[in-house]
């Protein structure tokens, strides 16, 4: 539980590192290769500590080394125990993205069951559908999913319903090494996938990245490790960046990169927010600030990349209840990612929900009956209250309404849900100013 005195606009300069969304799965890659691989810059988030259990009960030898760098010896993988695995049972999405390294290495998998936000019924479908195609066994167990390739991988020619993030790696994993060539279409091309292409093509592996969605990857007999320098964390970025909006204030997230966060910037812009990138190679970020009077009202949707990213929707959101009139957001991504707005509600935020597509592009949402577009009037006094943070990002929004709010909140959960994604938060809170403390901290 963290308490947290409000009404002190966050300023200063925090770092961001390499992308939690990209970084558990440059890890997944390294099974791929045979020699071994190092990547740079990595955050210490609780994600990365549940990959690296992952990789050693399949007897990667993970080990630390200077500038954040974690270095995989892939000389020895092996099958793990079903109770060695299930020890990560619930803990990430992660896992199922093992099956192509583990399929090629070992000729089998086993998978856990999955975790990761609660936002939605997050199936895997697409993923289980591609790896049938690709000539993977699938058995379903109690504890988790059998798979084996009894005649190994052979390229596929599969089209995605939707370009989901997940199943476009799990597409990559796994053709990079099948026999033959697989063409994927309405692919996702998300920075993070894209990054993940340069891994992948680091260690030996031909894809190419078409127009319109459309990946093809040449599989290869071998790979070997890599040495890899992630993108930055993007959505940490844009966190701190509602953040800074929200509470008035003006924070420099070094190691920000403006390719990557387009979409945001302009809509950071579009709310009345100020921001300044500075290109330097070595200390380069991005400043952002509120330059003072209201806030504009915005209508927004979060969307596949180049889209605004729905994990930037909760706290663009608290920055939102601070701008002069209504603004709306149409969760497209995800049916179930406003649960959160209740919380803030209680703290004086005026938001309804609703279950029709509000932001004029009609989703997959819309005749399901979920409540999945915001309509947010302000701006709003947001007062003190006891907040259970329900998920990452939904937390992290907690918190930061809790900074803007007047008075002392208290804010449950924070090691659980927000060390997945923001790294030495609770420093990075402190060098912005926030009067933020543990109980008994100070006794
Ligand atoms: C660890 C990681 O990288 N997590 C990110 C990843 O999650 P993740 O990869 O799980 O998200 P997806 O892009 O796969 O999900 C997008 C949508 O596709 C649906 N879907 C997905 C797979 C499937 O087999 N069937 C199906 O219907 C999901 O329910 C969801 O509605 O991308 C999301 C969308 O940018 C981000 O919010 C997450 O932070
Ligand atoms: C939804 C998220 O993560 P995950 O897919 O790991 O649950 C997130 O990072 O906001």
């Amino acid at each position: 539980m963290l308490i947290v005195h409000g009404g002190t606009p966050l300023k200063g300069e925090i770092r961001v590192r390499g992308a939690k969304n990209l970084v558990s799965k440059a890890m997944v890659a390294a099974v791929l290769g045979e020699t071994p691989s190092t990547l740079y810059d990595v955050p210490q988030i609780s994600d990365v500590g549940i990959v690296s259990g992952l990789l050693r009960v399949h007897g990667v030898e993970v080990t630390s080394g200077h500038d954040q760098s974690l270095h995989f010896d892939t000389s020895k993988v092996e099958a793990a125990g079903v109770d060695e695995i299930n020890i990560h049972a619930g803990s990430s999405r992660i896992p199922i993205l093992l099956c192509g390294p583990l399929l090629h290495r070992l000729g089998r998998a086993f998978i856990p069951d999955l975790g990761g936000c609660n936002i939605g019924g997050r199936p895997i479908d697409f993923h289980l559908n591609a790896l049938r195609e690709f000539g993977a066994v699938v058995d379903k167990t109690p504890g988790g999913l059998e798979i084996t390739a009894p005649e190994g991988l052979k390229g596929i020619q599969y089209r995605l319903d939707y370009p989901s993030v997940g199943a476009t790696e799990q597409v990559l994993l796994a053709a990079v090494r099948a026999e033959g060539t697989t063409e994927l279409r309405n692919a996702a091309i998300e920075p993070e996938i894209i990054d993940l292409i340069c891994v992948l093509q680091k260690m030996g592996a031909i894809i190419k990245v078409h127009t319109n969605r459309v990946i093809e990857i040449t599989g290869v007999e071998r790979l070997h490790g890599y040495s890899h320098r992630p993108i930055p964390d993007r959505i940490e970025a844009g966190s701190w960046a509602s953040a800074a909006l929200a509470t008035q204030g003006e924070v420099f997230v070094r190691g920000a990169r403006q390719a990557d966060m387009m979409t945001f910037l302009n809509v950071f812009r579009s709310i009345g927010g100020e921001y300044e990138v500075n290109d330097s190679p070595v200390d380069g970020g991005i400043r952002f600030w509120h330059p003072g009077g209201p806030l504009k009202p915005v209508a927004l949707e979060t969307d596949v990349h180049p889209g605004l990213m729905t994990d930037w929707q909760q706290p663009l959101v608290v920055a939102l209840t601070q701008a002069q009139g209504l603004s709306i957001m149409h969760e497209t991504v995800y049916e179930r990612r406003f649960g959160y707005t209740q919380e803030l509600r209680a703290m004086g935020a005026n938001i309804e929900l609703y279950s029709e597509c509000l932001g004029g592009t009609p989703c997959r949402w819309g005749r399901r009956n979920f409540l999945h577009s915001a309509v947010i009037a302000g701006p709003s006094k947001l007062h003190a209250a006891d907040l259970q943070i329900p998920d990452l990002r939904a937390g992290f929004s907690h918190l930061i309404a809790a900074l803007a709010a007047e008075g002392t909140s208290r804010v449950y959960g924070v090691d659980r849900y927000i060390t997945r994604g923001y790294e030495n938060f609770e420093a990075k809170l402190a060098a912005l100013g926030a009067n933020v403390e543990r109980p008994g901290a100070a006794l």
